[in-house]
């Protein structure tokens, strides 16, 4: 096969801010890429950071038809490359986590090869008022069913709590985290609680992923989703003893205990795709005539961008990745289902290995994580809002020692949305620790976002820009542990893999490595997209697996594969040798260490007054 005509992989990542795409070749390099900013790029739909608020009760939301314009600009700009689209053999890719989609019963015959013209965009077709229930997809960053989710967990710890156990933990054991107000679990149950005729014209609830997997497919059927995926719902039951399928008492939960209802439920959810070499069918007609997809393009399940990015990077134990996007995560690969309210596990989105040992994936998720940065960033004195004067504001702060009495010796917390890690804390804060290791809460603003920067309130100083990159490693640092297997908890980090718009940063980079004491790698293709390239490598592995079954051929393992694909063709260079891009400064990772346990303390200390107020 020559280089012209060999085969293409598109990998797609619709995450809180952008719609990216990257294109691989059969090696799996990337040759392509594109991104549409939702707020910059789309800014007829109105948002700030891809989403809006509702001022009445602090909901967040996105418009469904800025993804579907975003697909077509996506798409648009691949073609202004002059991307030879005959050439891609699948497409697959990842969407920001636990969003709903409500569609009514017209959405399968309207988003359909008999219906859409290809001389249209499909944003020009997709009428809003009869497709879908609700205009707006639920975002993660939404914080408002705290109620239906303490509802949730009651009915859960009713049907299946062991003694011991509180709701929370019965929820985490049954589907692999406690109740969080993202989940689609709680957002679906808010909409059955308060807006009834919603609910009653929804047809099919979907996540933003199986959305996207139904748009590219575009043949009248809507798909369902992918099991990693659906795992961020509070409605899936990992547990040994639930058997992986939908939770009885959830569904109940969600629809106030009605039976028909709950039936009603789980068709409208679909069944869950749990082999993520399946595909969910060829690409849609409109996409072949306006593009030049060939007939035979497959696209495989879309997934969770949290579970996208694991794919991008071949783990071995003690090796962990930080994802730096809008949201922060940590991710890790782990055979052990040992749920904790503490953190999440998903089904690993390459599925079981070849010999039937499960596998999950480990995350932990912070709201406040390159927009609280931004909000920093601007408010430095003197700073011009740009990286390059945060950076030097970094670089120019010496680091806080233990038993220092300067003055700037202090911790702050920087929470401008309602925080996941720590629950609910929400505000800024400041503490201080004198030369006897004593510590005092000086500065604390907030409750509502616009409380946060009272006049005469907090008194902004360069030190800021690190002291907000210190509490969040440090954070991460002193809760990575829990999620570690057993053999690399005395080790510590063998390896970090950093993903997300943030990972673009030298300095942030630098000081992740020291405070984590690891060093820090990139993708083998040192770009910052790690779900859209873990959404290719998905999409040509489940080529590869198709290709596999029809000529009898043996089927690789994802890592099998990628390592295969990847190292055949590039110098040995397997995925996992990534380049890197920062080792610890030994010195100071011994000063974060030592200022661990007092840190930890600080944070108690807001805890506990965020929950006072
Ligand atoms: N040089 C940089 N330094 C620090 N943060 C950056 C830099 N470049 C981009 N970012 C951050 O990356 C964020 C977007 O990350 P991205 O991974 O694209 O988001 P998402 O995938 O959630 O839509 C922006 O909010 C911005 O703050
Ligand atoms: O809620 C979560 C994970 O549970 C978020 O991580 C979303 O999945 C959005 O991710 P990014 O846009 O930050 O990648």
């Amino acid at each position: 096969m020559t280089a012209e005509t060999s085969p293409l992989y598109l990998g797609l990542d619709c995450s809180t801010q952008a719609l990216k795409a990257v294109l691989t070749t059969s090696s799996l390099h990337v040759i392509s890429e594109y991104r549409v900013d939702f707020s910059k790029d789309l800014p007829h739909y109105g948002t700030k950071s891809g989403v809006l608020v509702d001022e009445t009760d602090g909901s967040i939301m996105a418009p469904v038809k800025m993804y579907v314009e975003a697909m077509d600009r996506v798409m648009d700009g691949l073609k202004s490359q002059n991307v030879d689209f005959s050439r891609i053999k699948a497409v697959s890719g990842a969407a920001a986590q636990h969003s709903i989609i409500l569609l009514t019963s017209e959405f399968t015959s309207s988003i359909s090869s008999a219906n859409l013209e290809a001389s249209q965009p499909l944003a020009a077709q997709f009428n809003v008022d009869s497709l879908l229930a609700s205009p707006y997809a639920t975002n993660w960053q939404d914080s408002t069913t705290g109620k239906q989710c303490r509802e949730m967990e009651e009915a859960v710890h009713a049907a299946h709590g062991q003694q011991g156990d509180s709701p929370a933990m019965t929820m985490a054991k049954v589907t692999g985290s406690s109740a969080h107000e993202r989940f689609s679990g709680p957002q679906a149950k808010k909409v059955f609680q308060n807006a009834q005729p919603t609910w009653q014209r929804t047809a099919h609830i979907c996540l933003l992923s199986s959305f996207l997997t139904t748009l590219l497919c575009a043949d009248g059927k809507v798909r369902g989703p992918d099991e990693s995926d659906a795992s961020g719902m509070n409605l899936w039951d990992l547990s040994e003893s639930g058997g992986r399928q939908w939770n009885e008492a959830l569904l109940r939960s969600v629809v106030g205990g009605d039976e028909g209802e709950a039936k009603r439920l789980r068709e409208m959810l679909g069944p869950v795709e749990q082999d993520p070499r399946v595909s969910a069918g060829t690409i849609g007609d409109w996409f072949q005539k306006r593009y030049g997809f060939p007939a035979d393009c497959q696209v495989a399940y879309l997934t969770g961008d949290n579970p996208a990015t694991l794919l991008s990077f071949a783990l071995e134990s003690g090796d962990a990745i930080v994802s730096l996007g809008t949201s922060d995560t940590v991710l890790l690969a782990t055979e052990r289902y040992q749920p904790h309210p503490n953190y999440h596990v998903f089904p690993h989105p390459a599925g079981d290995d070849i010999a039937g040992t499960k596998r999950y994936m480990g995350m932990l998720c912070y709201k406040n994580g390159s927009l609280a940065r931004e909000y920093i960033r601007d408010k430095l004195p003197g700073g011009q809002s740009s990286w390059e004067s945060f950076n030097e504001a970094v670089t120019t702060q010496s680091i806080p020692r233990p038993g220092q009495q300067d003055d700037d010796f202090t911790f702050g917390f920087y929470y401008p949305k309602h925080e996941i890690i720590p629950r609910g804390v929400q505000g800024l804060f400041r503490v201080k620790q004198d030369a006897k290791g004593n510590l005092t809460l000086t500065e604390a603003t907030g409750g509502k976002e616009g409380d946060l920067d009272p006049a005469g309130g907090i008194t902004w100083s360069t030190a800021d820009a690190r002291r907000i990159l210190e509490s969040q490693f440090l954070s991460f640092k002193s809760r990575i542990q829990q999620l570690l297997p057993e053999d690399a908890r005395t080790q510590g980090l063998k390896r970090i893999y950093v993903a997300g718009g943030a990972s673009a940063n030298p300095v942030i980079v630098q000081l992740l490595s020291t405070i984590l004491n690891g060093p820090v790698y990139t993708t083998s293709d040192g770009t910052a997209q790690g779900c859209a390239v873990g959404g290719a490598y998905r999409a040509a592995w489940s080529w590869h697996c198709l290709q596999a079954k029809k000529t009898g051929a043996k089927e690789l393992d994802f890592a099998h594969f990628v390592n295969e694909m990847t190292s055949h063709q590039r110098d040995g260079v397997a995925l996992s040798g990534g380049g890197v891009l920062a080792q610890p400064d030994e010195e100071q990772a011994k000063v974060y260490q030592e200022l661990l346990p007092s840190w930890q303390k600080a944070e108690q200390m807001v805890i506990e007054r965020c929950r006072s107020t």
